[in-house]
């Protein structure tokens, strides 16, 4: 049997001593998988106990690996690339100071992601290199995000709401970039919007109450009255 990309295993996380994720059980054999749930059911708490960014306890395997108990840059440098909520770009930097800034950190061989491919499959970006990151449109410094992610060639990609209030052509753009990269990275997609997540992938787990209470299909999920108001006030 294939060793799963990703599986947190009965993971909790803390702020201070407040339990927010509890038990939470999530696996990524391959591709892209989402995480969807209403506001404040601890999505971004969940992804931020992945990155080791809060306090957290229980098995988090990336490709077999325990990292549950690493620090944020191990992590990165095992190979997971976090785009956070809220994109998160410097003000002092400008869009190529991010991607080259980025890219000394990033590992040799393997599938490189360098400016010029970030720049190809961004052209936006290109042509907005010598601006500051925050001097950018909502859409232009989401695909800076990803970009700054993808220079240090990540084998999966942790993206916490990534269409949040971006006009329907830049979605398109994002769904773009999904069916570019599949095959070749592996994704978790915290998302908001379920017309834009169903675009993408229709493997979903639905975090309620700080656990995951649903994995499976979303489409199937979303014909079911009962269960998306119960699990998603949708319905
Ligand atoms: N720094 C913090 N300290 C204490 N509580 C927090 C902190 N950040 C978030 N919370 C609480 O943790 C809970 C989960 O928040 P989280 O941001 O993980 O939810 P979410 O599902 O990602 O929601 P959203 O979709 O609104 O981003 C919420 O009740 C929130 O108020």
């Amino acid at each position: 049997m294939n060793t799963a990309v990703l599986e947190m295993d009965h993971v909790n996380a803390f702020y201070g001593d407040l339990r927010i994720v509890q038990d939470s059980c999530l696996t990524l054999t391959g591709g892209i998988t989402s995480v969807i749930g209403r506001n404040g059911m601890g999505k971004t708490t969940l992804m931020k106990a992945l990155m080791g960014l809060v306090r957290r306890s229980g098995s988090i395997r990336f490709c077999g690996e325990e990292i549950g108990t690493l620090k944020p840059y191990q992590i990165a440098q095992k190979g997971i690339g976090y785009v956070p909520q809220g994109r998160r770009n410097f003000p002092s930097l400008t869009v190529e100071e991010h991607l080259s800034f980025c890219a000394r950190k990033a590992p040799t061989g393997g599938d490189v992601w360098n400016k010029e491919r970030v720049y190809e499959l961004f052209p936006r970006l290109y042509e907005r290199r010598t601006l500051s990151g925050t001097a950018l449109s909502g859409g232009e410094q989401q695909m800076l995000a990803i970009g700054r992610a993808l220079v240090l060639a990540p084998k999966l990609l942790v993206m916490d709401e990534p269409s949040e209030g971006l006009a329907p052509a830049v979605i398109d753009v994002l769904v773009d970039f999904f069916r570019r990269i599949e095959g070749k990275i592996n994704v978790l997609l915290v998302e908001q919007d379920l017309g834009f997540c169903g675009r993408v992938t229709d493997q979903t787990n639905v975090m309620s109450l700080g656990s995951i209470a649903y994995t499976g299909s979303l489409s199937e999920l979303l014909r079911d009255p009962e269960k998306s108001r119960r699990l998603l006030g949708v319905g």
